[in-house]
Formats: C-alpha cells, structure tokens, sequence
C-alpha cells in the first residue's frame, strides 16, 4: 500500500468537532460538561469524518494555491472543475452530467435547508425514510415544514423501501418533495438499479421532486457500484442530485459540495438566492481531488473493507447476539444491540459514560433504529479494535 492507513494523527486544538464538539452534538450539553473518561481517553466512532489524512494530491494542491498569495473574493470561474467533476461521473458511475445543471455549495446541508425552502410551500410536506441522517429532518424542520416518514423494512438487518407505504405517502398532494439518501446512512444500503427505478417512478408519478443526496455514493465496498438515481431519469428535471468530495476524501471542512439542479425554476431562484462565493482553497482541493484521487481513493476502499471484515469477524467472536451485516457503502456500522439493551436506552450516553466511546445511535436517526448503534469505522484499526473491545465488555457485562 501506496498510504498509511494505520497512523494515528492527532487532531487535538484543530478545532475539529470529532474531538470538541461532541458533548453539544451528541448530548446537547456544554462544553465544560463533566464526563467519566479524559477527552483525549474516548475512542471517537460518532460524526462521520475520517481519521485519516486528506490524500497528498489534495494537500499538495491547496499549498500551489497558497503560493498565489491572494485570497479575493472567488468563485469557480475555471471550467477545469467542471471538466474534473464531470470526468469523474463520468468514469465511475457512466453518468453525463450538464454543466449548465451544476452548481456548488458550502455543504449539502446547507443546499438541503435552502432547496427545501425553494421547493416546498409552507403548508406543503416532505417525505424521508427512515431510519434517517438527522438532518434530513432539521432541514424540513429548520423551513417549517411538515416530515413525512416512511420506515424501511428491515428483514434481519437488511433493510429495503417500503413501496406500498411511499406510494401511500407520495399520493398526498402536499407532499411535494423527498430527501432521499443514496447510498443510505445509516443502514449502509446500495438501492439496486430496480429499487431506484421503482421508487422514482412512484415519486415522478406522484409529482414528488427529489433530492437525491449521494454524499456516500463514492464510499462503497469494492465491487460493488453506485447508481445515481438521474441517471435512470434522463428526461426527467424532477431530480436534484447532490454530491461532493468531502466525505470521499475527508475534507468536510472545506465545505465544498456539488449540487446538480435540472428544474429551471428552482435553478432560477437557487441563483437568485444562494451565496454563489467560494473559497479558493476547497475549489482547489476539490478539482484535485476528483483529477487526481482515484488512486489513494483505491487504497481506501480496501483499508475499509479491511475494516469492515475485521469488524463482522469481532462482533461474530466477542457479541454472539449483535446483528451486523457489512455495509455495502459508507464507512460506517450499523450493528442491532437489541439483545442486550432496553428499547429506550441512552446508547450513546451509555457508551460515553461506561464504555469510553462516543458513538450515535438509538433515536439520534428521527425513528425505526431504536436499539442500533452506527459506529464510524474510517479509522486505523488498532483504533477500531479497542472501541470494539470496550462496546463487546460492556455489552456482555450487562448480559450476565
Ligand atoms: C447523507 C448525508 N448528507 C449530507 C451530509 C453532510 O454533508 P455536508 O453538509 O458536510 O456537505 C452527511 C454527513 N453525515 C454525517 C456527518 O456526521 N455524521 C453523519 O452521519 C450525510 O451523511
């Protein structure tokens, strides 16, 4: 291997949230709240960053930028980044994209809670299933909106869309728009090709516009493949697609993200809206990134696969009644707890408090994930081993 998946790096007094913010995010509490382990004590498997470093290329790519020596007012100007954006779907998922559809922003969360706002109504509704990335919710909540949701069926940890139930929501003619995740956190899921057809065609017939937030779509095991959900909907300009760098190559921080919008109106307003400026260096990082990053991105996927084996193996030894199944994309783990713990319980105070690992999980995902933990496994291994390790005593130690 080509990189050093294996080191540690420490992120202390790099105001990361990993490290500093996680009493407010995870426990809505102050920064000074006491807890039983050191900070620097836990093993951090919550928010979903990496505990690897940025590949060289990006790195390497923002100090060249550095070197211009001015940091005016920017935006992306040079159709280099559309041609390195492009290239990449283009190569990987067989998709074409149209440049006059793409615009960025600082984070798909951001677009999530503008786009909202632009497509729905006040008195208009918007459908999610569930379990969700929390901020699906926030963004229908933050616009005052109505959330619609529609569990998943989960079949022994396999979890798979409800169509019967989509299609009962998606006929409301106040639903007007779906936050759809694609590849799905937290349950790990790759929608087939049928499942993206189907599930589009219900919403498409329904007059349901949808986000399709595929953030995950290049973390995904090796061999497998993506599907952008437009792609199957060429002649439609129902379907938003939001993509970006920032999980792929862990840069979040840079808050760069590639949104493509094919409705004319909601463009219209988008441009007549949105804070169009950006910041140099994540233009930079970007384009490198997608120009250059397939190979550390390579590395990655196998140091995860790794990862997620070692993880299958662990639980299958040390928590005979977890369920887990590798997810098929993302670099986190979805694991069903619910043969040592009560409905209801705090997971992840329970796990701060007496396992020394901050994680999310239980109701921090809107609904239908009660007694599952996600754990974050994009760290070295030695790292992963002892977060296991501490969530396995606990766990048996309350078993008995
Ligand atoms: C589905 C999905 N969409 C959007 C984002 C964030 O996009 P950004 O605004 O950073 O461009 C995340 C990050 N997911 C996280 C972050 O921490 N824990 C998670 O599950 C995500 O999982």
């Amino acid at each position: 291997m080509k990189y050093n998946f294996d080191e540690v790096i420490d992120r202390t007094h790099s105001n990361s949230m990993n490290t500093d913010g996680w009493r407010e995010y995870i426990f809505h509490a102050p920064r000074d709240a006491k807890f039983p382990y050191p900070d620097d004590a836990y093993v951090r498997m919550w928010i979903a960053d990496m505990e690897f470093a940025t590949p060289p290329c990006i790195i390497d790519a923002m100090k060249e930028r550095l070197d211009k020596r001015i940091f005016g007012y920017t935006k992306v100007f040079d159709p280099a980044y559309f041609e390195a954006f492009s290239a990449w779907c283009r190569n990987r998922y067989e998709w074409e994209i149209k440049k006059e559809e793409l615009v960025t922003s600082p984070g798909i969360i951001p677009a999530l809670f503008e786009l909202t706002g632009y497509i729905c109504q006040p008195d208009e509704k918007v459908l999610i299933l569930t379990p969700s990335y929390a901020y699906f919710k926030h963004a229908v909540d933050f616009n005052h909106r109505e959330l619609v949701c529609s569990d998943l069926i989960n079949t022994d940890g396999y979890y798979t869309m409800d169509f019967a139930d989509i299609e009962k929501k998606a006929a409301d003619p106040k639903v007007k728009l779906c936050i759809f995740c694609n590849p799905h956190n937290p349950s790990g899921r790759i929608w087939t090709e049928e499942e993206l057809q189907t599930f589009g065609e219900i919403c498409l017939k329904n007059n349901v516009m949808i986000i399709s937030d595929e953030i995950h779509c290049d973390l995904i095991r090796t061999g497998l493949r993506h599907t952008p959900l437009a792609k199957l909907f060429p002649d439609s300009d129902q379907i938003i697609t939001c993509m970006a760098p920032s999980k792929t190559f862990n840069m979040a921080g840079l808050m760069f993200s590639n949104v493509l919008i094919p409705h004319a109106e909601t463009m219209k307003v988008w441009k007549a809206r949105h804070y169009d400026f950006e910041n140099p260096l994540s233009i930079a990082a970007a384009q490198a990134a997608y120009e250059k990053g397939g190979e550390w991105l390579a590395e990655l996927k196998l140091y995860l696969d790794d990862n997620f084996r070692f993880t299958k193996e662990y639980l299958a030894e040390h928590l005979l009644e977890a369920k887990f199944r590798i997810s098929e994309a993302t670099y986190l783990g979805w694991v069903d707890i619910g043969a040592y713990v009560e409905k209801g319980t705090d997971l992840p105070l329970l796990f701060a408090n007496e396992a020394g690992v901050l994680l999310e999980g239980g109701d921090m995902f809107v609904q239908n994930s009660d007694t599952y933990i996600r754990l974050n496994l994009a760290c070295p291994r030695a790292g992963l081993a002892e977060g296991l390790r501490r969530i396995c005593y606990l766990l048996n130690k309350k078993k008995k």
